[in-house]
């Protein structure tokens, strides 16, 4: 790959498209011209290569092992520990464990990894690789318009928070949970705290009601993974969008092999000779897995509906879209409507809207931390010394999380995180939960849909398919505003459609939090969890 961008890099570098007439030339020249990783010496990137492997491998092959002796990967065990397990120190043990085997490992290949990623971007024309991410959405203000969008969703987010922590004293006892303070990081059903789903039994608000998750039932009717990924494809081709060629099924990996170690977090691929295009994911059988099922579909999707534009548009009209799309239909798919149609569950309304919150809302504070640790990473405003010390404080700040136990410079707890060492960036998932309901709500008036946003399925609506589809066929060949405005009506992003659907939560919580005299916020931001071990 390093070599053809170079061998292109070089080429479309000895041209100055000042007065070229015709905008896609340019923009594809422009494109080829930043070589990234292929600017450094063969040396150096050869170093870089390395290093990136090395740390991707790690986190891969790492596991947490109990004194006697069994060790257990992050997926599935730890993931499902983290879910399922409602006993605190159980849930510490695969917390501490699993920072200890994936992250602290890696902190020296990360500081050499920077000085070089820095070393290609400064060699590409960018300050530093964070201002080269932050490039690739072509938007002055962007910083700006993502800190604005921060501020709008901020109080959906401590209302969630309040609710929650609620929930957890209640379950944890007042020596864990402090109603005024930040919550312990161990305790969200989830290995990152990034969605919270894991643990929607304890904040069921009505628990009478038919419950929300449909994975009992996948499970009594032996769903399997391919069957998963037949029901997405159904999805897809009941919009009118495309099915999944013969290689996807042939080539694609959609179970954890048992004769190899494998890089187990789900990933989509395009092989850019227009047949080729596979799933490489770790199934279980899930309602969380089904969600990810779709989000990588939404990926194949995009690389079927861009296949026939030249290579260098053959990507997402900004890399929020490509995470965007799968997601879409995820909200269709998740309504209780929706999933009784498939034979799953259904449930009502505060219980559905609150399942959602627990993956949407929660991972919003998260979705925009992870690469304001990096981008300050990259542009040394974190040195080494405080890599750890500035993403607790990222995490207080944001999340309203502490950590169970007390963390040091020996530690690399970002590490932990597979986007980390994998050099993934992270914004492009905040960017994408925004930008989805804005997609959900404009394809749901395509649909004809009348009611409440939360309750609207597009399922076998062709008019929003040809929205979707459309869109998806312009790859990077125009800048992604007009693609907003193709599906939106209008250029920006914004944070109205995701209030608007849960609207009727947000009202409901504010009550509750009322009600119980909750604290929004963590006020007693110092306080510090009971430590035993
Ligand atoms: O990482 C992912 C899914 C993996 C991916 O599909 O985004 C994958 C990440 C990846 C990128 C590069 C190499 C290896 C893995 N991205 C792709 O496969 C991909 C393919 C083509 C274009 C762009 C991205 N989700 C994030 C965010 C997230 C959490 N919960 C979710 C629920 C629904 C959707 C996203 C999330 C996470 O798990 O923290
Ligand atoms: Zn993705």
């Amino acid at each position: 790959m390093s070599a053809h961008t170079l061998d292109y890099g070089k080429k479309a570098r000895q041209f100055d498209t000042t007065d070229f007439q015709d905008a896609q030339v340019k923009r594809i020249i422009k494109k080829l011209s930043d070589i990234e990783r292929a600017a450094l010496s063969s040396q150096e990137l050869e170093e870089y290569n390395n290093l990136l492997s090395n740390m991707e491998t790690k986190y891969s092959v790492a596991e947490v092992c109990r004194a006697n002796k069994t060790c257990h990967p992050l997926d599935p065990d730890l993931q499902a520990i983290m879910a399922e397990s409602r006993d605190y120190d159980e849930l510490l043990f695969a917390w501490k464990g699993w920072r200890d085997a994936a992250g602290k490992v890696i902190r020296q290949d990360y500081k050499r990894y920077v000085e070089l990623a820095n070393k290609a971007a400064t060699l590409n024309g960018h300050s530093d690789n964070g201002a080269f991410w932050r490039s690739l959405y072509e938007t002055p203000t962007f910083e700006q318009d993502l800190e604005a969008l921060w501020k709008e969703l901020e109080p959906l987010y401590h209302n969630v928070h309040a609710y929650v922590r609620r929930a957890l004293y209640k379950k944890y006892g007042a020596e864990r949970v402090n109603l005024k303070g930040p919550i312990p990081a161990h305790l969200l059903g989830n290995m990152w705290a990034q969605t919270w789903s894991g643990i929607m039994d304890l904040v069921i608000p009505f628990p009478g009601a038919t419950q929300v998750d449909a994975t009992p039932a996948m499970v009594a009717q032996k769903w399997d993974a391919h069957r998963m990924f037949k029901e997405s494809e159904k999805f897809f081709t009941s919009l009118g969008l495309m099915e999944m060629p013969p290689e996807f099924w042939a080539k694609s990996m959609l179970e954890k092999p048992s004769d190899r170690k494998v890089v187990c977090h789900a990933s989509a691929w395009d092989f850019y000779n227009r047949k080729d295009f596979r799933i490489k994911q770790c199934t279980v059988i899930t309602m969380d897995d089904l969600i990810t099922v779709h989000h990588e579909m939404g990926h194949v999707q995009y690389f079927l509906q861009y296949k026939d534009q030249p290579v260098s548009f053959r990507d997402g009209a900004n890399p929020g879209f490509h995470e965007a799309i799968g997601d879409v239909l995820a909200l269709s798919v998740s309504t209780p409507k929706h999933l009784q149609s498939i034979g799953l569950n259904l449930s009502c309304d505060i219980n559905f809207l609150m399942s959602m919150a627990l993956d949407k809302i929660a991972f919003l504070p998260f979705g925009y931390l992870m690469d304001q640790w990096r981008w300050k990473v990259f542009d040394g405003r974190i040195p080494p010394t405080e890599y750890n010390k500035e993403w607790w404080n990222l995490r207080m700040k944001y999340q309203g999380l502490c950590p169970p136990v007390v963390r040091t410079e020996e530690d690399f707890d970002p590490g932990a995180k597979f986007h980390i060492p994998a050099n993934v960036p992270y914004v492009r998932y905040f960017v994408s939960f925004v930008i989805q309901f804005q997609f959900h709500k404009a394809l749901c008036e395509a649909a004809r849909h009348t009611g409440p946003l939360h309750t609207c399925d597009i399922y076998q609506s062709k008019e929003a398919g040809k929205l979707l589809g459309d869109v998806m066929k312009l790859g990077f060949s125009k800048p992604w505003p007009e693609a907003m405005a193709m599906i939106t009506n209008q250029t920006k992003m914004s944070a109205l459609p995701l209030m608007e659907y849960f609207q009727p939560l947000i009202t409901w919580l504010e009550k509750e939090n009322a009600k119980n005299g909750d604290v929004l916020g963590w006020p007693e931001y110092d306080w510090k969890p009971f430590v035993t071990s």
